[in-house]
């Protein structure tokens, strides 16, 4: 399948802060990447350099084949970056008019009003919104193009319930029109349920590179999770077979272990006091956290 976007060799130093650090990477047009990565680890500068916006330190950046900075390139792609800015003076549907008029083949108002959950708002000042509508007024305004490429720089922040589901609802519709769209994240829920890969990055490198099921396996293996009385320590979950992290929230335990078999069999022989047990494979959020934890 073709790159839509290429970097190969990338590095971005500021002063003396590598945020950045020799990164290749190659994204195929049509999928769903999630960059994930701890405040700092290089996801913004990454993706500022995807988009031409920043020049890399060291390296070679392609996007749709060709220069970030070329206008005809440009033309192709929609940014929902951290920043959020409205223009002054002009209403909401006056805005996404004003950038659906900047290209040739414009999605309609009326859609993008929708997919943003602006509908109500069309004749609002756009300065008089509240944050989490400026952010969808963004979301509108990137989409305005129809574009090929769609980058969403922590999208969801300040966004009600409604919104977010329609909004993650929207982008996997531009997904399935074979978009490619590449997105930051904390909310690991939603990196989970919507990408097709996630690259996590830590210190501007690449940590972990897979499908949400690939790097959820790979990094935690199984657990048992279960509700533990009084009597269950910590150290004493750590002597039985295979476990290799255990984690407590409340009387809540999750024990990681890479024979989850012979750990339920010692958990039963042994009389744990413990109700509510279940197996399953960790989260993206214990992944994630076994990642960066290794990587540091
Ligand atoms: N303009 C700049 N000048 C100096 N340092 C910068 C600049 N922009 C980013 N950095 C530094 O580069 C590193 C990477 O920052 P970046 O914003 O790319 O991280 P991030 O992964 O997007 O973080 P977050 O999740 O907090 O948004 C950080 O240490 C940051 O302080």
């Amino acid at each position: 399948m073709k790159a839509a976007i290429q970097l190969n060799g990338v590095s971005k130093i500021y002063k003396d802060k590598k945020a950045v650090d020799n990164l290749t990477l190659s994204i195929a047009e049509g999928t769903v990447v999630a960059l994930l990565g701890p405040n700092g680890a290089g996801k913004t500068t990454t993706v500022s350099m995807i988009l031409g916006l920043h020049k890399p330190t060291k390296g070679t950046v392609k996007l749709l084949g060709g220069d970030p900075g070329d206008a005809r390139v440009r033309d192709r792609i929609g940014a929902m970056l951290q920043d959020v800015s409205v223009i002054e003076g002009l209403k909401v549907g006056e805005s996404i008019n004003l950038f659906r008029s900047y290209y040739e083949r414009p999605l309609d108002l009326d859609y993008l009003l929708k997919v943003s959950n602006l509908e109500s708002e069309k004749n609002k000042m756009a300065s008089s919104l509240s944050g989490g509508q400026q952010r969808r007024l963004n979301f509108a305004l990137a989409l305005a193009g129809d574009p090929e490429v769609i980058f969403l720089d922590e999208p969801t922040v300040g966004m009600d319930v409604t919104s977010r589901q329609l909004f993650w609802e929207t982008v996997r519709a531009m997904a399935g029109k074979g978009r490619t769209i590449v997105l930051t994240t904390h909310y690991l829920d939603e990196a989970d349920s919507v990408a097709d890969r996630i690259v996590v990055i830590n210190n501007g490198k690449i940590i972990a590179d897979g499908t949400p099921g690939e790097i959820k396996s790979e990094t935690t293996g199984r657990m048992v999770t279960f509700v533990a009385g009084p009597t269950v320590t910590t150290d004493a979950l750590h002597r039985l077979p295979g476990v290799t992290d255990v984690e407590w929230s409340g009387r809540q335990v999750k024990v990681f272990s890479n024979d989850t078999d012979a750990l339920i069999k010692a958990l039963v022989l042994e009389n744990f006091d413990m109700r509510d047990i279940e197996i399953s494979t960790g989260g993206l959020e214990d992944a994630f956290q076994a990642l960066v934890q290794q990587a540091n």
